[in-house]
């Protein structure tokens, strides 16, 4: 696919080319604009919880003729079971390297708790957020040499969210027969940590209805907010966690099958 933009792209891109670049891309296909990430955007992963957009950009790319780029997951420790077979399946169907990386020094729940006590995304959010996900990732990235990722959020999940189209995700999974979370069928429409995620409930509007569901205004983990909001999160967590000696060994873990 010729196109008038460098390959690779040379980063950082200046607002003028990222309006050029969204304008061509707004008028490919799911597939061409996958196709046209892995061979413009240089050392490029997918970041993945495993749900429905990530798993069909997944098999999107399977199919592409292209060598696919690895998976980074953050395993929070936190998540359902059903999330962690998913992985396991994941990983033996698409032979695709998954890279796994846990809370700072954590490998167990344990840790976690020694580290931070029981419940922490009860006590303080954002302190949960930031050990969970927003520093993992911050240190998937460097130690990965990251300069591109795929993920998961669509245009259509942010503020609006009854204006999703599921339908046509749930016709390309049925098609292609892509592997999604049990807990889909069970009731839930999005999939995070156990206990910040139920089944929806009767009249709930949109994909990630129950995600969060009892605390109001809260819908996102902190992983996409901005680096600058990252960084002064990390100060926060500097000043604010309690720093007990814990293993301290950051390591590229594989999660429970
Ligand atoms: N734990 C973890 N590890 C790696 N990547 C993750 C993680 N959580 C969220 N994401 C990325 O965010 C996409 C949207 O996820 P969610 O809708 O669950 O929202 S949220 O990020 O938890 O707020 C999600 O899309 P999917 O690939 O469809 O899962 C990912 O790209």
């Amino acid at each position: 696919m010729a196109d008038q933009f460098s390959t690779p792209l040379e980063l950082p891109l200046s607002g003028e080319s990222l309006t050029a670049i969204n304008a061509h891309l707004s008028q490919l296909s799911p597939q061409d604009i996958l196709i046209w990430a892995l061979t413009h955007l240089p050392a490029l992963y997918q970041t993945t919880a495993f749900g429905l957009t990530g798993l069909v950009a997944l098999d999107m790319l399977s199919k592409s003729g292209h060598p696919i780029p690895k998976l980074i997951f953050l395993d929070t420790l936190y998540h359902f079971a059903e999330t962690y077979e998913l992985v396991q399946e994941v990983r033996e169907r698409y032979a695709v390297d998954i890279k796994v990386y846990k809370p700072e020094g954590c490998k167990t729940i344990g840790d976690f708790e020694k580290k931070h006590g029981e419940e922490l995304w009860q006590k303080d959010e954002d302190i949960y957020d930031f050990a969970v996900k927003v520093e993992p990732a911050q240190r998937a990235y460097q130690e990965l040499g990251v300069h591109s990722v795929i993920t998961g959020r669509r245009r259509s999940q942010g503020g609006d969210r009854a204006s999703l189209q599921p339908l046509e995700v749930d016709a390309y999974i049925r098609e292609n027969n892509v592997p999604r979370n049990k807990l889909l069928d069970q009731g839930y429409r999005s999939v995070g940590d156990w206990h910040s995620t139920q089944p929806s409930r009767e009249g709930d509007t949109g994909e990630r209805a129950g995600r969060w569901a009892d605390k109001e205004g809260k819908t996102e983990c902190g992983l996409h907010k901005n680096f600058s909001e990252m960084k002064s999160r990390a100060k926060l967590e500097e000043q604010r966690i309690p720093t007990e000696e814990v293993t301290t060994a950051s390591e590229v873990a594989t999660p429970p099958a």
